[in-house]
């Protein structure tokens, strides 16, 4: 394990994890160095320290987004642990027996921080994962406009991807871990204040990391929990080996389409003064300094390149995951039902393509 060679200084190394699997550095470069394009082609994650992407956002503390978000509704998740398990909401109604990971609540920014306040002293954990929409204030506005799109609009053409589809803004209590998953977009991972240690797993990991099946409330999801892993029903996830980079602020984390990765928010050795505005007409009780400390993070999802008109063989590990989605999708529609794939997929390979 690598961990004598982290650079960035801001963090309590306490609040690092061990896990069983080895960890190697993602590359730490700046926007000047050609290696970061060739990465980026690659599909390599890389972790870009100078892109100057969202500067006009490192000024966004709690004070500043309270006063300047604007009057929409915000998603906030709640954990009984630290851990965030996404699920999709309309597959869970579909599936009775499914116990939801998250809570999800629906909130004002000012009822967020109130959440804040009050979660401090009991169990929940909370976390604030919001696409920013037209209901931003003005000076959101100014500073949206400011981020580096020269920088980002020309990776994004050279790649050929598709539009930016959102800017996922991330507001988290240190501790917070979104567990490994994958996404199918292209996210240029921004990190605005604290600390986040990303750990990415190549999409050729498939099967050390036992997804959930497509259908399944939490697709995209691992089965596996690193804090506890269970050899017995994971077996192939002793294999697993990770990169890790540990962002901070204005720093931007390439996360390339379908690499795995678990997000864990650290513990910063100084939090920040959000200077909030006087709570004390809204809440009965609170002012900044009663604010337990988060981080702040905002993510760019780009759409994926379309297909090349040919395709080279043998295919890339991420085309093998696009396939593989494609054929549980397939099975699921032909049979009527996802509950057969399984078994369908079973009786196709047990006896005949494992053999010897
Ligand atoms: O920051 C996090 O907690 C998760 C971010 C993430 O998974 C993403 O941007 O795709
Ligand atoms: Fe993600």
């Amino acid at each position: 394990m690598s961990y004598g060679k982290r650079r960035r200084t801001g963090y309590d190394p306490a609040s690092i994890q061990e896990y069983t699997f080895p960890i190697e550095n993602i590359p730490r470069l700046s926007a000047r160095d050609p290696e970061v394009y060739r990465l980026i082609q690659a599909s390599r994650p890389v972790v870009i320290s100078d892109s100057g992407l969202i500067n006009s956002a490192l000024k966004w503390n709690l004070g500043y987004l309270q006063e300047n978000l604007g009057d929409g509704s915000f998603h906030v998740y709640g954990s009984k642990d630290n851990r965030f398990k996404y699920y999709d909401e309309k597959r869970a109604k579909q599936c009775k027996s499914f116990p939801k990971p998250v809570k999800r609540y629906e909130v004002s920014f000012n009822d967020f921080l109130k959440m804040l306040m009050e979660k401090k002293n009991t169990r929940e954990r909370i976390y604030l994962q919001q696409m920013l929409n037209e209901s931003v204030g003005q000076e959101i506005v100014k500073d949206y406009v400011d981020f580096n799109w020269d920088w980002v609009g020309r990776i994004q053409n050279e790649q050929g991807w598709g539009p930016l589809s959102s800017n996922l803004l991330l507001i988290g209590l240190e501790g917070n871990i979104t567990p490994v998953h994958y996404d199918e977009q292209e996210n240029f991972f921004s990190q605005i204040s604290g600390y986040k240690r990303c750990l990415l797993f190549s999409p050729d990991q498939f099967e050390n990391l036992y997804p959930h099946p497509v259908a399944h409330p939490c697709d995209r999801q691992s089965q596996v929990d690193f804090s506890k892993p269970d050899f017995e029903r994971f077996p192939k996830f002793r294999n697993a080996r990770a990169m890790e980079a540990i962002v901070g602020p204005g720093d931007v984390l390439y996360i390339p389409m379908y690499w795995w990765h678990q997000v864990e928010s650290l513990k910063s050795l100084s939090p920040i003064d959000h200077k909030l505005r006087d709570f004390s007409t809204t809440t009965s009780s609170g002012s900044s300094g009663d604010i337990p400390p988060v981080t702040v993070s905002v993510n760019f999802w780009y759409r994926a390149a379309p297909l090349p008109a040919t395709v080279k063989f043998p295919i890339s590990a991420q085309q093998r995951v696009s396939v593989m989605r494609n054929i549980e999708k397939l099975l699921a529609s032909a049979l009527g039902s996802a509950d057969e794939v399984g078994k369908l997929l079973s009786t196709m390979v047990d006896g005949r393509y494992n053999e010897e």
